[in-house]
Protein backbone atom coordinates (compact mmCIF):
# COMPACT_ATOMS: atom_id res chain seq x y z
CA UNK A 1 0.00 0.00 0.00
CA UNK A 2 1.37 3.04 -0.77
CA UNK A 3 -0.94 5.88 1.46
CA UNK A 4 1.62 6.23 3.85
CA UNK A 5 4.43 7.27 1.28
CA UNK A 6 2.12 10.09 -0.53
CA UNK A 7 3.61 13.14 -0.27
CA UNK A 8 2.87 16.88 -0.93
CA UNK A 9 4.49 19.75 -2.26
CA UNK A 10 3.73 23.82 -2.54
CA UNK A 11 3.55 23.85 -6.46
CA UNK A 12 0.19 22.06 -5.84
CA UNK A 13 -1.09 25.53 -4.04
CA UNK A 14 1.06 27.78 -6.59
CA UNK A 15 3.98 28.34 -4.56
CA UNK A 16 6.81 28.62 -7.19
CA UNK A 17 10.56 29.80 -7.10
CA UNK A 18 9.73 31.49 -10.66
CA UNK A 19 9.45 35.30 -9.75
CA UNK A 20 5.79 37.02 -10.49
CA UNK A 21 4.63 33.14 -10.75
CA UNK A 22 1.56 34.59 -9.98
CA UNK A 23 -0.60 34.60 -6.38
CA UNK A 24 2.28 32.68 -3.71
CA UNK A 25 -0.07 31.34 -0.57
CA UNK A 26 1.50 31.52 3.12
CA UNK A 27 2.43 28.36 4.46
CA UNK A 28 0.47 28.74 7.23
CA UNK A 29 -2.74 27.70 4.87
CA UNK A 30 -0.61 25.16 2.75
CA UNK A 31 0.19 23.38 5.71
CA UNK A 32 -2.89 23.38 7.24
CA UNK A 33 -4.54 22.01 3.98
CA UNK A 34 -1.68 19.03 3.31
CA UNK A 35 -2.39 18.00 7.13
CA UNK A 36 -5.91 18.11 6.33
CA UNK A 37 -6.19 16.12 3.38
CA UNK A 38 -4.15 13.19 5.65
CA UNK A 39 -1.21 13.74 3.45
CA UNK A 40 2.02 11.90 5.49
CA UNK A 41 5.02 14.54 4.33
CA UNK A 42 5.81 17.37 1.74
CA UNK A 43 8.54 18.68 -0.60
CA UNK A 44 10.22 21.97 1.10
CA UNK A 45 9.07 24.60 -2.15
CA UNK A 46 10.90 27.24 -2.79
CA UNK A 47 13.63 29.10 -0.48
CA UNK A 48 12.16 31.47 1.58
CA UNK A 49 8.80 29.34 1.68
CA UNK A 50 9.54 27.20 4.92
CA UNK A 51 12.67 28.59 7.69
CA UNK A 52 15.29 28.13 5.97
CA UNK A 53 17.68 26.19 8.90
CA UNK A 54 16.55 22.06 9.28
CA UNK A 55 15.69 22.36 12.92
CA UNK A 56 13.21 24.94 12.37
CA UNK A 57 11.94 23.80 9.36
CA UNK A 58 11.46 20.30 10.62
CA UNK A 59 9.15 21.79 13.84
CA UNK A 60 7.21 23.91 11.59
CA UNK A 61 5.94 20.48 9.29
CA UNK A 62 6.43 18.40 12.87
CA UNK A 63 3.35 21.04 13.88
CA UNK A 64 1.01 20.03 11.05
CA UNK A 65 1.90 16.20 11.45
CA UNK A 66 3.95 16.52 8.26
CA UNK A 67 7.50 14.85 7.45
CA UNK A 68 10.21 16.63 5.55
CA UNK A 69 10.61 14.76 2.10
CA UNK A 70 13.34 17.10 0.71
CA UNK A 71 13.09 19.64 -1.84
CA UNK A 72 13.76 21.06 -5.76
CA UNK A 73 16.84 22.62 -6.11
CA UNK A 74 17.70 24.01 -9.52
CA UNK A 75 21.42 24.25 -10.19
CA UNK A 76 23.35 25.13 -13.12
CA UNK A 77 25.20 22.09 -14.17
CA UNK A 78 26.59 22.33 -17.60
CA UNK A 79 28.91 25.05 -17.29
CA UNK A 80 32.96 23.77 -17.22
CA UNK A 81 33.61 27.33 -15.17
CA UNK A 82 31.13 26.77 -12.51
CA UNK A 83 31.83 24.27 -9.80
CA UNK A 84 28.27 23.58 -8.43
CA UNK A 85 29.18 21.81 -5.31
CA UNK A 86 29.44 24.88 -2.60
CA UNK A 87 25.69 25.56 -4.00
CA UNK A 88 24.49 22.11 -3.28
CA UNK A 89 26.06 21.81 0.32
CA UNK A 90 24.64 25.31 1.19
CA UNK A 91 21.21 23.69 -0.08
CA UNK A 92 22.01 20.15 1.75
CA UNK A 93 22.21 22.88 5.08
CA UNK A 94 18.59 22.88 5.19
CA UNK A 95 17.83 19.58 4.72
CA UNK A 96 17.24 17.53 7.78
CA UNK A 97 19.84 15.53 8.74
CA UNK A 98 18.41 14.18 11.69
CA UNK A 99 15.97 11.94 10.39
CA UNK A 100 18.63 10.57 7.90
CA UNK A 101 19.25 7.18 9.28
CA UNK A 102 15.09 6.32 8.95
CA UNK A 103 14.01 7.89 6.01
CA UNK A 104 16.79 9.66 3.39
CA UNK A 105 15.84 13.10 2.43
CA UNK A 106 15.48 13.84 -1.71
CA UNK A 107 17.59 16.51 -3.39
CA UNK A 108 15.48 16.43 -6.36
CA UNK A 109 18.13 18.61 -8.78
CA UNK A 110 16.91 20.13 -11.92
CA UNK A 111 19.63 21.13 -14.02
CA UNK A 112 18.74 24.72 -14.75
CA UNK A 113 20.35 27.19 -17.38
CA UNK A 114 20.63 30.40 -15.46
CA UNK A 115 17.92 32.27 -16.09
CA UNK A 116 14.87 32.82 -14.43
CA UNK A 117 11.29 30.59 -15.51
CA UNK A 118 10.92 27.55 -17.95
CA UNK A 119 9.86 29.62 -21.31
CA UNK A 120 13.21 29.41 -23.36
CA UNK A 121 16.55 27.46 -22.58
CA UNK A 122 19.95 27.45 -24.36
CA UNK A 123 20.87 24.03 -26.27
CA UNK A 124 23.86 22.20 -24.30
CA UNK A 125 27.20 21.75 -26.42
CA UNK A 126 29.12 18.90 -26.03
CA UNK A 127 31.28 20.61 -23.04
CA UNK A 128 28.57 21.13 -21.54
CA UNK A 129 27.43 18.12 -22.00
CA UNK A 130 30.12 16.61 -20.15
CA UNK A 131 30.39 19.14 -17.69
CA UNK A 132 26.98 18.42 -16.67
CA UNK A 133 27.13 14.48 -16.93
CA UNK A 134 29.93 14.44 -14.49
CA UNK A 135 28.30 16.85 -12.32
CA UNK A 136 25.69 14.63 -11.49
CA UNK A 137 28.22 12.09 -10.33
CA UNK A 138 29.93 14.50 -8.09
CA UNK A 139 26.90 15.57 -6.80
CA UNK A 140 25.09 11.83 -5.96
CA UNK A 141 28.34 11.50 -4.28
CA UNK A 142 28.28 14.78 -2.28
CA UNK A 143 24.31 14.30 -1.43
CA UNK A 144 24.84 10.11 -0.31
CA UNK A 145 28.40 11.25 1.73
CA UNK A 146 25.33 13.78 3.99
CA UNK A 147 22.70 11.09 4.01
CA UNK A 148 20.56 12.48 1.41
CA UNK A 149 19.20 10.91 -1.87
CA UNK A 150 19.74 13.13 -4.82
CA UNK A 151 17.78 12.59 -8.18
CA UNK A 152 17.71 14.27 -11.48
CA UNK A 153 14.71 15.42 -12.38
CA UNK A 154 14.03 16.01 -15.84
CA UNK A 155 11.96 19.36 -16.62
CA UNK A 156 10.71 21.23 -19.27
CA UNK A 157 12.43 24.66 -19.63
CA UNK A 158 16.03 22.98 -18.17
CA UNK A 159 18.86 21.46 -19.70
CA UNK A 160 17.65 17.91 -19.46
CA UNK A 161 14.02 17.91 -20.87
CA UNK A 162 13.55 15.99 -24.25
CA UNK A 163 13.69 11.86 -24.41
CA UNK A 164 16.92 12.04 -25.97
CA UNK A 165 18.66 13.85 -22.87
CA UNK A 166 16.80 11.90 -20.77
CA UNK A 167 18.47 8.81 -22.52
CA UNK A 168 21.91 11.05 -22.23
CA UNK A 169 21.35 11.48 -18.55
CA UNK A 170 20.87 7.40 -18.05
CA UNK A 171 23.82 6.57 -20.35
CA UNK A 172 26.23 8.61 -19.06
CA UNK A 173 25.77 9.15 -15.31
CA UNK A 174 24.82 7.04 -12.47
CA UNK A 175 22.48 9.17 -10.40
CA UNK A 176 18.94 7.70 -10.38
CA UNK A 177 16.07 10.14 -11.50
CA UNK A 178 12.66 11.62 -10.33
CA UNK A 179 10.31 10.22 -12.67
CA UNK A 180 7.81 13.71 -13.12
CA UNK A 181 5.12 12.30 -14.95
CA UNK A 182 4.45 15.39 -16.52
CA UNK A 183 7.31 16.46 -17.11
CA UNK A 184 8.33 13.85 -18.91
CA UNK A 185 5.44 13.71 -21.34
CA UNK A 186 5.82 17.27 -22.02
CA UNK A 187 9.55 16.58 -23.28
CA UNK A 188 8.48 13.58 -25.45
CA UNK A 189 9.22 10.59 -23.00
CA UNK A 190 6.37 8.11 -21.87
CA UNK A 191 6.64 8.25 -17.82
CA UNK A 192 4.88 4.54 -17.52
CA UNK A 193 7.35 2.79 -20.74
CA UNK A 194 10.31 4.50 -18.52
CA UNK A 195 8.91 3.61 -15.27
CA UNK A 196 8.36 0.07 -16.61
CA UNK A 197 11.92 -0.15 -18.74
CA UNK A 198 14.38 1.49 -16.10
CA UNK A 199 12.52 0.76 -12.78
CA UNK A 200 16.28 0.32 -11.06
CA UNK A 201 16.64 4.07 -12.01
CA UNK A 202 13.67 5.77 -10.54
CA UNK A 203 14.41 6.55 -7.21
CA UNK A 204 11.37 9.44 -6.20
CA UNK A 205 8.14 10.28 -8.19
CA UNK A 206 6.10 13.35 -9.17
CA UNK A 207 2.52 12.60 -10.16
CA UNK A 208 0.84 14.82 -12.18
CA UNK A 209 -1.52 14.31 -15.15
CA UNK A 210 -1.40 15.90 -18.30
CA UNK A 211 -3.88 17.56 -21.15
CA UNK A 212 -1.50 15.56 -23.79
CA UNK A 213 -2.96 18.10 -26.62
CA UNK A 214 -1.37 21.11 -24.54
CA UNK A 215 1.60 19.33 -24.03
CA UNK A 216 2.02 19.10 -27.67
CA UNK A 217 2.04 22.10 -28.05
CA UNK A 218 4.53 23.31 -25.77
CA UNK A 219 6.79 20.68 -27.27
CA UNK A 220 6.47 21.91 -30.85
CA UNK A 221 7.15 25.27 -29.58
CA UNK A 222 3.71 26.68 -30.37
CA UNK A 223 2.59 27.61 -26.50
CA UNK A 224 4.94 28.78 -24.11
CA UNK A 225 5.35 26.67 -20.85
CA UNK A 226 3.65 29.22 -18.54
CA UNK A 227 0.98 29.45 -20.79
CA UNK A 228 0.39 25.91 -20.79
CA UNK A 229 0.18 25.73 -17.37
CA UNK A 230 -2.15 29.07 -17.23
CA UNK A 231 -4.44 27.15 -19.10
CA UNK A 232 -4.44 23.56 -17.14
CA UNK A 233 -1.84 21.42 -19.09
CA UNK A 234 -1.34 19.71 -15.85
CA UNK A 235 -4.68 17.80 -14.51
CA UNK A 236 -5.67 16.64 -11.41
CA UNK A 237 -4.74 12.37 -11.30
CA UNK A 238 -6.87 11.00 -13.45
CA UNK A 239 -8.03 13.61 -15.40
CA UNK A 240 -5.62 13.61 -17.99
CA UNK A 241 -3.80 11.20 -20.63
CA UNK A 242 -1.09 9.84 -18.69
CA UNK A 243 -0.93 6.44 -17.77
CA UNK A 244 -0.78 7.07 -13.90
CA UNK A 245 -2.21 3.74 -12.76
CA UNK A 246 -0.04 2.07 -15.08
CA UNK A 247 3.12 3.89 -13.52
CA UNK A 248 2.56 3.37 -10.10
CA UNK A 249 1.59 -0.09 -10.33
CA UNK A 250 4.35 -1.16 -12.38
CA UNK A 251 7.13 0.65 -10.34
CA UNK A 252 5.37 -0.77 -7.01
CA UNK A 253 5.60 -4.29 -9.03
CA UNK A 254 9.26 -3.75 -9.36
CA UNK A 255 10.25 -2.96 -5.84
CA UNK A 256 10.11 1.05 -5.78
CA UNK A 257 9.50 1.94 -1.73
CA UNK A 258 9.85 5.86 -2.62
CA UNK A 259 7.63 8.65 -2.61
CA UNK A 260 4.61 9.40 -4.66
CA UNK A 261 4.86 13.68 -4.32
CA UNK A 262 1.22 14.81 -5.99
CA UNK A 263 2.61 17.66 -7.57
CA UNK A 264 0.27 19.64 -10.25
CA UNK A 265 2.00 22.76 -11.13
CA UNK A 266 -0.40 25.67 -10.65
CA UNK A 267 -1.06 29.97 -11.12
CA UNK A 268 -3.38 31.34 -8.76
CA UNK A 269 -4.19 34.78 -9.76
CA UNK A 270 -5.78 35.48 -6.23
CA UNK A 271 -5.78 33.72 -2.44
CA UNK A 272 -9.05 30.78 -3.06
CA UNK A 273 -11.57 30.96 -1.07
CA UNK A 274 -12.07 28.40 1.99
CA UNK A 275 -11.76 24.92 1.17
CA UNK A 276 -11.56 25.82 -2.40
CA UNK A 277 -8.84 25.56 -4.66
CA UNK A 278 -5.94 23.84 -5.29
CA UNK A 279 -6.89 21.58 -1.83
CA UNK A 280 -9.68 20.42 -3.88
CA UNK A 281 -7.90 19.02 -6.36
CA UNK A 282 -5.17 17.80 -4.63
CA UNK A 283 -8.41 15.34 -2.60
CA UNK A 284 -8.99 14.91 -5.97
CA UNK A 285 -5.54 12.68 -6.73
CA UNK A 286 -6.16 11.55 -3.34
CA UNK A 287 -9.15 9.65 -4.33
CA UNK A 288 -7.77 8.68 -7.53
CA UNK A 289 -5.24 6.63 -6.06
CA UNK A 290 -6.74 5.33 -3.49
CA UNK A 291 -9.11 4.19 -6.32
CA UNK A 292 -6.41 2.28 -8.01
CA UNK A 293 -5.70 -0.11 -5.13
CA UNK A 294 -1.88 0.19 -5.51
O1 LIG B 1 9.47 19.55 -9.09
C1 LIG B 1 9.02 20.62 -9.38
C2 LIG B 1 9.26 21.77 -8.49
C3 LIG B 1 8.45 22.95 -8.92
O2 LIG B 1 8.50 24.02 -8.15
C4 LIG B 1 8.68 23.08 -10.36
O3 LIG B 1 8.56 24.30 -10.96
C5 LIG B 1 7.73 22.07 -10.90
O4 LIG B 1 7.47 22.19 -12.25
C6 LIG B 1 8.25 20.74 -10.56
O5 LIG B 1 8.00 19.79 -11.27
Amino acid sequence: MIEDRVAGAPISWGVCEVPGWGHQMEPARVLAEMAGLGLAATESGPDGFLPAAAADRTALLAAHGLSPVGGFVPVVLHDPGRDPLPEVRRALEGFDMERSNSVRPVLVLAAAHGLDGYDERPEPDEAGWAALLANLDRIAGLAAAAGVLAVLHPHVGTMVERSGEVRRVLDGSGIPLCLDTGHLLIGGTDPAELAAREPGRIAHVHLKDVDAGLAEEVRHGRLSYTDAVRKGVYRPLGGGDVDIAGTVRSLEAAGYRGWYVLEQDTVLDREPGPGAGPVADVRACLDFLAGIGA
